[in-house]
């Protein structure tokens, strides 16, 4: 693995979609080996703010620095496309090694075997040849961290990896995803599961558009922080034009200081 040597710096960034904003003036650092949640309501700019990450979103304004393209491996929210393609278990999980085999290259026995391994680790062997239409959702899921665990990545962003996912694959998912951690890996996930936060992430940004509070997960996520993510979320103009101060709808620049519960240290 491609150690990550630089922590990712997020520096007053604003993010959003043909100039309309929808994640507002963001900063905060995660250091190497973090195991951050993104939580917040409806339309808050989570996925927004992963896809930025993952360097298929142009911010609008602002920087992100420290993370490479080639460092990152992105499971984006559940799709029925995975689904619906017409490719076997293990052809879908060897796109994973894409980086390392290319558009030319050989795929080779070791690569078959490492597919094989990769869907052992996900409690999938003997689903090699199955057609991706003939999985459950749980399997499907179990499928896509196997092509994860092959991109072999410094940095993990999971969008909603755990929706409409039962106990025990999340169970099982939620471990390897502990081991990534533990094998110095970052991992940002976007979740709604708030329980399951307070269990297995120690940092959480709480984001209403806008950041609401970063840090430590239990001072983050108060009755209070929640509550001002839904009065921050509630007036927001879908169609506001470019973020100003004071523009109507945009949100004005920091109208409350973000609550930092600590700097970003694991
Ligand atoms: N491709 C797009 N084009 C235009 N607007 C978009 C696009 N994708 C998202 N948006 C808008 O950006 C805002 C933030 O959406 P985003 O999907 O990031 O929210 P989210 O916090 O992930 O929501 P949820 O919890 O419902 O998944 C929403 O108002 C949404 O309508």
């Amino acid at each position: 693995m491609t150690p990550v040597t630089r922590t990712i710096h997020l520096r007053d960034l604003t993010l959003g979609y043909e100039r309309h904003p929808a994640v507002h003036h963001l900063s905060l650092q995660i250091t190497p080996g973090a195991l951050v949640a993104v939580v917040g309501p409806n339309g808050a700019g989570k996925s927004t703010l992963i896809k930025a990450l993952a360097g298929v979103l142009t911010p609008l304004s602002g920087h992100i620095e420290g993370l490479q393209r080639e460092h990152i491996a992105w499971l984006p929210q559940h799709s029925e496309l995975d689904a619906s393609f017409p490719i076997d278990v293990r052809g879908m999980v060897a796109t994973g090694l894409w980086r390392e085999v290319g558009a030319l290259g050989r795929f080779t026995t070791a690569h078959r075997q490492r597919c094989d391994a990769a869907l052992a680790a996900v409690g999938l062997s003997g689903f090699e040849a199955r057609g991706l239409d003939t999985l459950s959702g749980g399997q499907l899921q179990r499928a896509r961290f196997a092509r994860l665990i092959l991109q072999d990545a410094p940095v993990v962003l999971l969008d909603e990896p755990f929706a409409a996912v039962d106990q025990r694959t999340t169970a099982d998912l939620l471990a390897l995803m502990h081991g990534w951690q533990s094998q110095g890996r970052t991992v940002i996930a976007v979740l709604h599961d708030i329980a399951q936060v307070r269990e297995h992430f120690p940092q959480t940004l709480l984001l209403a558009r806008e950041p609401v509070a970063w840090g430590a997960t239990a001072e983050v996520l108060t009755d209070a922080n929640w509550a001002r993510a839904q009065s921050l979320h509630e007036p927001f103009d879908e169609r506001a034009g470019e973020c100003e101060a004071g523009a109507p709808g945009a949100g004005p620049r920091h109208p409350h200081p973000i609550t930092t519960a600590l700097e970003a240290t694991p």
